[in-house]
């Protein structure tokens, strides 16, 4: 806030009778400089620098007022809002009129023995309330009026609201000469993100009637009612917070005293602690550390996994945020989340939901369809699953949709065995307590079996997990009981188990690398997932699932892939799988240029392998061979390239040679293919 002598009116600083609250000639001598000045800017146009008794701002609002077509001469009443606009624009500003009114009221009492009014704006200037505590009212000041320094010029709440600081304004510096002797006080209120949320404004016809105890008076009003608004707000939001929420919510006191507790944390102690408010934190938290850490640390969003106090067997996550009065803490909001619900949120926010459903896994070739139907089938159990298939074939998505299909309200917690350093992979399944090694977390911290209740725990890599620690989860499918690294006390657990591998399990269990107690175990159900090249047109969905997905992902048009570029795609035999193929599409959607995706737009590796027609003339041929009906219809990539060698030598009247120039294949490798495919080799010869 600006100094005093700044907010104050110079008129008030300079009254020389301030004791006796009359005017003596002086004091009229220097008004009436002031009056001087105004008009001498206004009509002679003499420069501001000039009006060197008034402040800065005002001489510039005086400029804007006459700018804005106002004459300092006339009055004319500032306009009123529509009655329907005004009476939305109440409604939205009703929690400030209602924490401000018992205020405007003790202020009417104080100054009931002098003329004045005290008024409330919004922040743009809009009269909201107002109440006269004597004489009588001359000029528009009524509820709806916009007053503002277009429609009025310059006056003490206006320049509140343009400078945000409190203010005073005596007589001549009002624009409009008929304030000649009005003097004004305006504080302004701001909301707690420091938003001007309107003004206090006490007014008197008389200046003399004024002085700087008026404005004193304004802003500790004005005061006030932020403080009070502003709690009024946060008690409004505090209360939508713990009413609206599933989540427990539980404040407590900078001492562990419960001070309030909404609904959902009323409802988890009502048999062990019924009085939760007034109650010590130390009655709620099994874990000293956790009672300890929040007493003794401020800081915000401890992020722990905890046991309530005579509650069996569930676990909560604690969220912690401390709550602050003028930066001291004096308090703290505890929020209890069910570990399951956290995990969700979590997960989530890692980017790890389990997005995949069987609606949108993609294929409809006969293998998709029968995998698909199984593990449909599969979901409707709760036996172990153990999917297998090359690298890339969409096994974690299928172990997706059985998730989502069977418990879609549960986390989907995946684990790859293979990416977790051996020694970690212990910890990180079981969780360990607080202490148990070097490192470890000062609260502990739950493992992925644990954080998979409810859910699904996908392993991957299952050929990967070291022997040691094979024995351990045989244990715990057997129990169902985990202990943490370095607990005491098992912890029941309730999940579904899916493994992968690209590994042939049962090689490993020969070769002693694998437990073939915990193969059995695992493998109740078995879903093997056939390579990509083995399941026929799912690659030419696939292709256009993934350009389509692709240029929406970019906001791009979706380009037409040449039928050559097509035809090559179909004749790879993608030993990287689905991954592999995604990656192939997202490089040609980044090197097409036109619309079209030509061979030249993909990637080395595809286009080593191909056989790509060697003239132009030839591609011209395989494009009209390959014609987008063969290729759409549901045949795999052998039989496409039987029809479009048909085609070739249809069209070159069986000569091996040219036939094999228009699908660019050498001679030798055609008649090869001919005989592969049963082709008439008369015909070819
Ligand atoms: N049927 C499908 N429809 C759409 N996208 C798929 C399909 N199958 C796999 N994908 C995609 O292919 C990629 C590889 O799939 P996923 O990770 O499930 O394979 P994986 O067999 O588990 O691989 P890895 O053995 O390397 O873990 C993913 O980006 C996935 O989204």
């Amino acid at each position: 806030m600006k100094p005093l002598e700044h907010l104050l009116s110079p008129i008030i600083n300079n009254l020389n009778s301030i004791s006796t609250r009359l005017i003596n000639e002086d004091d009229k001598i220097f008004i009436e400089k002031i009056k001087k000045q105004k008009m001498d800017l206004l009509q002679k146009k003499i420069t501001p620098s000039q009006a060197d008794l008034v402040r800065p701002e005002i001489v510039e609002s005086w400029i804007r007022s006459s700018e804005n077509g106002l004459d300092p001469l006339v009055y004319n009443d500032p306009p009123l809002m529509d009655a329907l606009s005004f009476e939305k624009r109440i409604k939205e500003k009703d929690f400030f009129i209602q924490t401000a009114n018992p205020y405007i009221a003790q202020l009417e009492n104080m100054l009931s023995h002098i003329e004045s009014y005290i008024f409330l704006t919004d922040e743009h200037g809009l009269i909201l309330r107002v109440v006269q505590a004597l004489g009588k009212n001359k000029f528009r000041l009524t509820p709806g009026t916009i007053w503002t320094e277009k429609t009025i010029g310059t006056c003490a709440h206006e320049m509140c609201i343009q400078l945000k600081t409190p203010i005073q304004l005596c007589g001549p510096e009002h624009f409009c000469r008929i304030f000649n002797n009005i003097s004004s006080s305006s504080a302004p209120v701001f909301d707690s993100n420091g938003n001007l949320e309107g003004t206090l404004t006490i007014s008197s016809p008389h200046f003399d009637r004024q002085n700087s105890y008026s404005l004193g008076l304004a802003v500790i009003m004005a005061e006030t009612i932020q403080k009070e608004f502003q709690l009024s707000v946060n008690r409004e939001l505090f209360h939508i917070a713990l009413t609206g929420t599933e989540d427990a919510m539980i404040m407590i006191n900078k001492c562990g005293v419960v001070q309030k507790a909404n609904e959902a944390a009323c409802g988890i102690f009502k048999h062990t602690i019924p009085n939760l408010v007034g109650s010590q934190i130390g009655d709620i938290f099994e874990n000293q550390l956790i009672e300890n850490s929040i007493l003794e640390t401020e800081k915000p969003n401890l992020n722990a996994n905890i046991k309530l106090k005579k509650i069996k067997q569930k676990l909560f996550s604690l969220f912690i945020q401390p709550i602050k009065s003028e930066n001291i803490t004096v308090g703290y909001l505890l929020t209890l989340k069910p570990i399951n619900q956290t995990l969700k949120l979590s997960q989530s926010c890692n980017g790890f939901t389990s997005r995949f459903t069987f609606d949108n896994i993609v294929g409809t070739s006969p293998q998709s369809v029968k995998l698909i139907s199984l593990a449909k089938r599969y979901a409707r159990y709760t036996s172990n699953v153990l999917i297998q298939g090359e690298s890339g074939t969409g096994k974690e998505v299928f172990a997706q949709a059985i998730h989502n299909e069977s418990r879609p309200d549960g986390p989907f917690v995946a684990v790859n065995c293979a990416a977790i350093p051996k020694n970690l992979i212990e910890s990180e399944l079981f969780g360990y307590e607080p202490g148990a090694f070097t490192g470890a977390e000062r609260i502990g911290k739950p493992g992925k079996i644990e954080q998979a209740c409810d859910g699904t725990l996908f392993l991957d890599e299952i050929g990967d997990m070291p022997v040691e620690l094979q024995a351990v989860l045989l244990r715990v499918l057997e129990d169902k009981m985990i202990m943490r690294l370095g607990g005491c006390h098992y912890i029941p657990v309730n999940f579904r188990l899916i493994t992968a591998t690209n590994k042939k399990l049962l090689d490993l269990v020969e070769k002693d690398l694998f437990r073939e107690d915990l193969y059995y175990r695992i493998s109740v159900f078995k879903l093997n997932i056939p390579p990509l090249r083995e399941r026929g047109s799912d690659v030419v969905q696939l292709i256009d699932h993934l350009i389509t997905a692709y240029a929406n992902a970019e906001c791009i048009d979706k380009p037409t892939l040449s039928n050559t570029a097509k035809y090559i795609l179909l004749q790879y035999n993608w030993p990287g799988n689905i991954r592999q193929l995604k990656n192939v599409i997202s490089y040609a959607m980044c090197m097409h240029t036109d619309g079209i995706i030509y061979p030249e737009h993909l990637p080395d590796e595809i286009l080593n392998t191909a056989s790509t027609p060697v003239s132009e003339k030839d591609v011209v041929e395989i494009e009209s061979l390959a014609t987008s009906d063969v290729l759409t219809n549901n045949v795999s990539v052998k039989e496409m390239e039987k029809e479009v060698i048909k085609k070739a030598l249809h069209s070159s009247d069986n000569h091996v040679r040219d036939a094999a120039k228009i699908v660019g294949l050498s001679k030798s490798t055609l008649y090869r293919k001919i005989k592969e495919y049963g082709l008439d080799p008369n015909d070819a010869l």
